[in-house]
């Protein structure tokens, strides 16, 4: 369970401080997939960091299962915008980085390494270096790491943003099969309104800065099978971009 209540944050910059998010109140049961959508500035990204424990200094109470956010204490998985993988270490080692960090040099778990890596389509792939890989395979290993971890909370910004349309449905449904598998706790920071429906059981749509929640969403479609293809799908869709629309241009 994520819950977050009256979180406040700002920055200073050049002496002159600003508030990039005001007023957040959001509670996430365990295992749920959350999709957050804001305009561009209005502290997404600040919002994760914040979860993730990189940034401490903030007013109000952000608590997982029940404590104040101490990566020593949950594990907490961290996708960045560029996926975070070490250029020098070869795939089966960007797995396990994770893992290893956490539990100090102890080795992988070569069981669950080689079933992650086949779940994700990675077979073939262990001994190469993220160079020599395509976005998707890249972001594959990305989730392959944090899914060997376990977390507590899984947090990703923007995961998909550097996919083709098509690699993009399909690392999607990727990692909805992984995520069913181990219902991990799921923070995401999209700017698709259709990939918010099709990964998000709740939507959180963030006011532009400083970022207020103008709404939540329970989705009724998430999980639904073949959803994509269906007309509610579309139309769930039309309703948020006409929200979003409104919503930002106040
Ligand atoms: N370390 C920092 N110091 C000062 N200001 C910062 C810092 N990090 C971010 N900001 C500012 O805080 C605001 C929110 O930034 P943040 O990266 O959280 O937004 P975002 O919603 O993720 O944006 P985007 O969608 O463009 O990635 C922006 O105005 C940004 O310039």
């Amino acid at each position: 369970m994520i819950q977050i209540h009256d979180l406040n944050i700002s920055y200073q910059s050049e002496e002159v401080g600003y508030e990039v998010l005001k007023n957040i109140n959001l509670e996430l049961a365990a295992g749920e997939t959350c999709a957050i959508i804001g305009p561009s500035g209005c502290g997404k990204s600040t919002l994760l960091k914040i979860l993730a424990g990189i940034i401490t200094r903030f007013d109000g109470s952000v608590l997982i299962k029940g404590q104040p956010v101490n990566p020593k204490q949950q594990i907490i998985g961290f996708i960045p915008q560029n996926y975070g993988l070490l250029p020098w270490k070869n795939i089966a080692e960007n797995i396990c980085l994770g893992i290893k960090i956490k539990n100090k040099r102890q080795s992988c778990d070569e069981d669950k390494l080689s079933g992650l890596v086949q779940l994700l389509g990675l077979s073939g792939l262990e001994k190469r270096y993220p160079g020599e890989l395509s976005g998707g395979q890249q972001q594959r290993v990305a989730l392959a790491r944090a899914f060997l971890l376990h977390p507590d909370l899984l947090l990703m910004d923007e995961p998909f943003s550097a996919l083709d349309a098509m690699t993009r449905e399909e690392i999607q449904n990727v990692f909805l099969d992984v995520w069913r598998k181990h219902s991990v706790s799921t923070i995401l920071v999209t700017h698709h309104v259709e990939e918010a429906v099709y990964l998000g059981r709740k939507i959180v749509i963030l006011s532009a800065a400083p970022g207020t929640v103008s709404k939540i969403i329970d989705n009724p479609l998430f999980g639904v099978e073949g959803i994509r293809n269906r007309q509610d799908f579309f139309q769930l869709c039309l309703e948020l971009r006409k929200t979003i629309k409104e919503d930002w241009s106040k």
